[in-house]
């Protein structure tokens, strides 16, 4: 009745890396099943992700630029068990993507790419995930079809993600490696001559009845146990060192990358995911500080006891061979589930987490609002999910566990009823069956972590694909983009030419249309209209925070792209809408990104902003700390220190977006008086709802829906009863 896919092969899987990849990791899938793979970031970008993620049209679109042909549909169960052509991607409980690989009578398999591989699921736990509406039967589906082209395109190189990335910062601490292998081979020699000194005691001591013999090896034991605690505290401590440096060095060299990236490569993650690569960097740390090691030692101490053991005696030696490969066997079997687990049981944490910085964050909303109870009861519902998450877990421990001791003790009485039999016949002597069981028992742990390395190792290459993708991201400035030093920028016009911008996917709404206009240098121009018009995504791209997709933006004659962004930025002074103040001193908060600190341009410039008597009247004066966890400051005392903090700038371009709208109406003329000195000679936009910021420009815009739809002088416009004598009796406060 059923459709039954039967294949060999596995299906390709692949785990997404941020949490909202699903959608391109689902068609890296389907694109791998058909034999071509593409690295998750050229797909990202194919399917124009967003910090929303992606939508079925991003698929579709990024699908049939692979050489796809692509069919969405929303259909019943029956027609998909029946007729569908699969791998096919599904939307999957109304917020994520998975892939649909193999439906059979009672089951349907899926790749979930936050979950795992094989996620097995019966029909009523498919369809409760799968369909739109409880009861309805039908769900949706993305079909696709490679065509010709898609064998045909080009190869693009996948992510590369290796251990090896790992040495050249591993490289710069050789000379520390090479006493950490030498701990190592000291240790696995200890462990070698124990076995040897008990067979001794055992065999000539014991035997021959020689005390002196067998309290000088006792004390031959001792010093060997010293030897080995000590090789271990060295090891330890170089470990630190080359792990901790290591680990900073690949930190800086993230936060390097991070902070030359593009603002719209922020924009298209979620903060946590980029927490995650920092936490990503700890696990590499992790790996080559514990695992490695212990790896590295496991297999010395294999490699020499193996010997022993085949020394004493071949077939004890094969019987603990294959009690080791059970073991190993076992645990590798529960490998999947057990990453399926984790994920799951990171997800919980990491709502849990979310779910108290809001309640601490939201405190005063939650009490306004009396939400105490519904945040209660959803952070119930959270720990609910815990629980069966940990009972789960649990389970699968005990399991796992419980079968791994039991293979491994029944491995350990064969082995030393063996040898007891060996004994009998006269094939070993009793201190040898002694160093046997003794050898055995020391084996048993670096077998066990073996297991543990393959995950461990792993994880960090996951971890290291993570961090790679965000490596290979483009460069905001490229090493071509012109420099723009001095005063290359004074006493130039600015013009957009038929500019055209949208956020995020290619089908939401153009946020600018055509913008055609002129900032005249040295002049103040105003923007004005209503909210959600794109007066603050104008200044956005006037600061080459995104590039315009149609159109572009003219310094003179040249085009901003050919400039470098930081060398633009430098000369623009802004004050955005959500202006940050640091967690620093109100001094350094001013000072910003300006090396030079000057105390008497610092005080002109809150003089200016009005606020320095505020400033001096506090116990710490200038060095008071302010921002997240510091001394606080009300809306309108910020509005006045981004402001100083651009006045000390001395920008020719200012930028100001509705940067005086929380200032009391005191504060604020005596504020646009200092201003209306301090724009001389640079070149103004401001955007503002109040009608006293804007009527004294040079020019005045008003946009609606994304274009500017008049232009002039306050008086001009006002007797024109336009747009904007519109806006100014219904919107722009006229100012007290
Ligand atoms: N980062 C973003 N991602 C997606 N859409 C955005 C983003 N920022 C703004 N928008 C959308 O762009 C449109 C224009 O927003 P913009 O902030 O430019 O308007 P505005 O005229 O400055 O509004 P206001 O006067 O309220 O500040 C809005 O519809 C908004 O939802």
């Amino acid at each position: 009745m059923f459709q039954k896919v039967f294949r060999k092969e596995v299906f390709p899987f692949y785990r997404q890396s941020d949490a909202m990849d699903c959608g391109p990791t689902c068609l890296k899938m389907i694109a791998a099943h058909h034999g071509r793979v593409y690295p998750l970031q050229y797909l990202r970008n194919a399917c124009r992700i967003s910090r929303q993620g992606v939508t079925f049209a991003d698929m579709m679109a990024a699908a049939e630029q692979l050489g796809f042909k692509t069919l969405p549909a929303e259909l019943p169960f029956t027609v998909l068990a029946k007729k569908a052509p699969l791998p096919c991607i599904l939307h999957w409980n109304k917020q994520h993507f998975v892939v649909l690989y193999r439906i059979t009578e009672t089951a349907v398999y899926v790749a979930d790419p936050a979950l795992g591989r094989q996620s097995r699921y019966s029909l009523p736990e498919f369809m409760a995930a799968w369909q739109l509406d409880p009861g309805s039967g039908y769900g949706r589906a993305l079909f696709l079809e490679p065509t010709a082209a898609f064998y045909a395109a080009p190869e693009v190189a996948e992510t590369k993600a290796s251990l090896q990335a790992l040495w050249p910062y591993l490289r710069a601490h050789r000379k520390r490696l090479s006493p950490v292998l030498m701990t190592l081979l000291l240790a696995s020699g200890f462990a070698l001559l124990t076995p040897l000194l008990t067979q001794a005691i055992v065999d000539k001591g014991i035997q021959n009845r020689q005390i002196s013999l067998i309290l000088l090896i006792c004390a031959g034991q001792l010093a060997l146990f010293l030897g080995r605690m000590l090789s271990e505290f060295v090891r330890a401590r170089l470990l630190l060192r080359i792990g901790a440096r290591v680990s900073t060095a690949m930190l800086k060299a993230f936060l390097h990358k991070l902070l030359r990236l593009p603002l719209s490569f922020f924009d298209n993650r979620q903060a946590g995911d980029n927490m995650q690569r920092v936490t990503d960097n700890q696990r590499v740390e992790d790996f080559l500080t514990t695992s490695l090691v212990s790896f590295v030692l496991s297999v010395v101490t294999i490699l020499v006891l193996g010997v022993l053991l085949l020394y004493y005696h071949w077939q004890v030696f094969v019987l603990f061979m294959l009690g080791g490969a059970a073991g190993i066997w076992w645990n590798h079997a529960f490998r999947e589930r057990r990453g399926r687990l984790d994920q799951k049981r990171f997800g919980v944490l990491a709502a849990n987490q979310d779910m108290l910085l809001e309640m601490f964050g939201a405190m005063q909303e939650i009490k306004l609002t009396g939400s105490e109870a519904r945040k209660t009861r959803q952070w119930e519902d959270i720990q609910e999910q815990a629980i069966t998450v940990k009972l789960e877990s649990l389970r699968l421990d005990q399991l796992v566990q419980g079968v791994s001791s039991f293979i491994n003790e029944t491995r350990n009485v064969l082995v030393t009823c063996f040898a007891a039999v060996l004994v009998v016949n006269g094939q070993l002597t009793l201190g040898a069956m002694l160093a046997v069981t003794y050898t055995c028992g020391q084996l048993s742990a670096p077998v066990a972590q073996l297991t543990d390395f393959i995950r461990a190792m792993q994880n960090t290459r996951f971890s290291l694909r993570r961090m790679a993708e965000v490596h290979q991201e483009a460069d905001e400035d490229t090493p071509q983009l012109q420099h723009l030093a001095g005063d290359a920028v004074t006493g130039k016009d600015i013009r957009l030419q038929n500019v055209s911008f949208r956020y995020g996917h290619r089908h939401s709404p153009l946020v600018l249309r055509h913008v055609n206009l002129l900032i005249p240098a040295g002049k103040v121009t105003a923007i004005v209209g209503m909210s959600g018009s794109g007066k603050t995504t104008l200044l956005k791209l006037l600061l080459k925070f995104y590039p315009p997709q149609e159109g572009d933006i003219l310094l003179e004659d040249t085009s901003l792209q050919d400039f470098s962004a930081e060398s633009w930025r430098r000369h623009c002074g802004v004050v955005m809408q959500d202006g940050y103040v640091f967690r620093d001193t109100i001094a350094g908060n001013v000072f910003a990104g300006d090396t030079e600190k000057n105390y008497e341009r610092l005080y002109e410039a809150c003089r200016m902003a009005c606020i320095h008597d505020f400033f001096a009247s506090l116990p710490f004066g200038y060095e008071t700390l302010i921002g997240k966890d510091g001394y606080g400051l009300s809306e309108g005392q910020v509005q006045r220190l981004l402001l100083a903090r651009l006045i000390y700038r001395n920008p020719s371009i200012v930028l100001l977006d509705e940067a005086t709208n929380s200032l009391d109406a005191h504060n604020e003329r005596a504020i646009l008086r200092n201003l209306e000195q301090f724009f001389t000679g640079k070149t103004v936009v401001v955007v503002a709802h109040r009608l006293s910021t804007v009527k004294h420009a040079d020019q005045i815009l008003v946009m609606d829906k994304g274009a500017i739809v008049e232009s002039g002088t306050h008086a001009g416009l006002s007797a024109s009863r336009g747009a904007y004598y519109q806006l100014v009796k219904n919107q722009l406060e006229l100012g007290k």
